[in-house]
């Protein structure tokens, strides 16, 4: 039995005679275990977006009440996540047979009141007192602060630039070699919509290379230009409008707004595939749109045909038109998205710490942008330089998840990068020093991060003996002693190497 048991029985004893603060007191030790455990299984992201702004209700019974601030996540978690709340709330406390998800009730809302008929709520979960209702004996609902809110059916009709994120602009869009195109294809559209072999546009591409931010500025420029209904919502948000227009049997009010927009831009696609309903809604909306020379722009994480899980014919549809790739980040791409949001922060960032964090993190500009922001507010708050020694410091998480093994091969690439030369110089019979002391640098690199032997090394680099390598190690270990320039180089090279 797992110790959750043994304390839910003491729980139990306890539940029965407890006063409302003693109970309030137990049930959020509960609630924070179990929302530890809801974030260790749906992972931080899910959590956040969906989970986070549950509040603890109270017990009546063996019904457990949890509320949240809007119908939209009410319903969601319930769709979603009901059941894992009820086993795992039962599992905590086993008298606790049904969790019951409501609508935060306001001041003028009795607590029991049968959440379908409330208003919606504000976004106070975060101030909602805890209420704790014990047996039948109901208490006053928590008073909770007014805060606007769109309500569901109005959704349709929030104008559209309070759907687009003001610093996703083409402005501040930074073009290299893997998104000159579909760069190039955003700027075409959003200058003449509509034009025949640019409709649909399909973005696609890993994650956190742009999509979004190119479909925002396409829509800002659009909006710019006036007398142009444009309309951006998420995949995930044309399903739920589309659930909600069902229940609330408003279909076709639904499918005349959505069709009356002269651009629709639909994100992350891909959240479709296995929404069989959903699909096929979108695929007759699409079809009215592009028959009525409307513009589509549509993202994804893979291309049309990649896209399996997705019906063949709307597969076929969506690659009618131009379909434009976003590739991984280069090194050189990833400097000048750092230089130019640096210069936007108006920070000084020294070009070695640009550098490491252009090595260190190459999965995805998100994660590039969220590191240097950390890094922004970390100087900021301690009025201290961004050194590469903060730098590793401040980020040392990030750093770490990016850690691996580093091979003789990467190190020999890395080095040749770093000191301009080709890497089949590494185990070329060259003795020239431009290309000689890159290779004892990659050879005392090579001894101190991986755990190969001298003679191993040696065969590495062109099948040099073990004594080469023993002199390049000692002459590179001199040289950084007597230059402290070149130390910091070589330190450099293993930081980014290291990690
Ligand atoms: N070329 C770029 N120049 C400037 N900022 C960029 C660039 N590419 C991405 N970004 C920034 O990176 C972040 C992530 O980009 P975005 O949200 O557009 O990615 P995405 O491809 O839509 O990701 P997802 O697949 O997760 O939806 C945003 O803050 C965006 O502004």
């Amino acid at each position: 039995m797992s110790e959750f048991t043994e304390e839910s029985k003491e729980f139990h004893l306890s539940l029965q005679d407890a006063d409302s603060t003693t109970l309030k007191s137990i049930l959020e030790i509960h609630w924070d275990r179990i929302c530890n455990r809801l974030k260790a299984e749906v992972g931080e992201v899910e959590y956040r977006t969906w989970l986070q702004q549950i509040t603890l209700g109270g017990i009546e019974e063996d019904e457990l009440t949890l509320y949240l601030p809007t119908r939209f996540l009410r319903d969601w978690v319930r769709s979603q996540y009901n059941s894992k709340l009820n086993q795992l709330w039962n599992t905590e406390l086993p008298q606790i047979r049904r969790v019951e998800l409501a609508l935060t009730p306001t001041s003028d809302t009795p607590a029991n009141t049968s959440p379908v008929q409330e208003e919606i709520p504000s976004q106070a979960s975060k101030t909602n007192d805890f209420n704790p209702i014990k047996k039948t004996q109901k208490q006053a609902p928590p008073t909770v602060i007014e805060e606007p809110e769109i309500k569901e059916a109005d959704e349709g009709k929030i104008p559209l630039q309070t759907q687009l994120d003001p610093r996703f602009t083409f402005d501040n869009f930074i073009v290299g070699k893997p998104n000159e195109f579909a760069y190039a294809c955003s700027r075409r559209v959003a200058e003449r919509p509509s034009s025949p072999g640019f409709n649909p546009l399909f973005l696609y591409g890993g994650v956190g290379l742009g999509k979004t931010h190119l479909m925002h500025a396409i829509g800002f420029e659009l909006a710019k230009a006036g007398n142009i209904s444009v309309s951006y919502m998420s995949a995930e948000k044309f399903m739920y409008r589309f659930i909600a227009s069902i229940r609330s049997q408003s279909t076709i009010e639904f499918k005349e707004e959505l069709r009356s927009v002269d651009v629709l831009m639909i994100d992350d696609l891909q959240f479709l595939i296995g929404k069989d309903n959903t699909q096929e809604e979108f695929f007759h909306t699409f079809n009215a749109l592009i028959d009525a020379g409307r513009q589509i722009i549509v993202s994804a994480d893979k291309s049309p045909s990649d896209l399996s899980g997705l019906e063949d014919r709307l597969r076929t549809r969506l690659g009618c038109g131009m379909v434009a790739d976003i590739h991984a980040t280069t090194y050189e791409l990833r400097i000048s998205i750092l230089e130019a949001k640096a210069a936007s922060a108006k920070v000084v960032i020294s070009p070695k710490v640009m550098e490491f964090l252009a090595h260190k993190i190459t999965t995805n500009v998100r994660e590039l942008e969220g590191a240097l922001n950390r890094l922004i507010a970390h100087a900021n708050l301690f009025g201290r330089p961004i050194t590469l020694e903060a730098t590793q410091e401040v980020l040392h998480d990030i750093l770490k998840s990016h850690e691996r093994r580093v091979t003789i091969e990467e190190i020999q690439r890395k080095v040749s990068e770093h000191c301009n030369i080709r890497q089949t110089d590494m185990t070329s019979a060259r003795r020239a020093r431009a290309v000689a002391r890159p290779r004892q640098i990659a050879m005392y690199l090579a001894k101190q991060l991986t755990s190969r032997s001298l003679p191993e090394i040696g065969r590495k680099f062109g099948n040099r003996d073990h004594t080469t390598v023993m002199h390049a190690i000692s002459r590179v270990s001199e040289l950084m002693e007597k230059d402290s320039s070149f130390a910091e180089d070589v330190e450099l090279l293993r930081k980014m190497l290291e990690n």
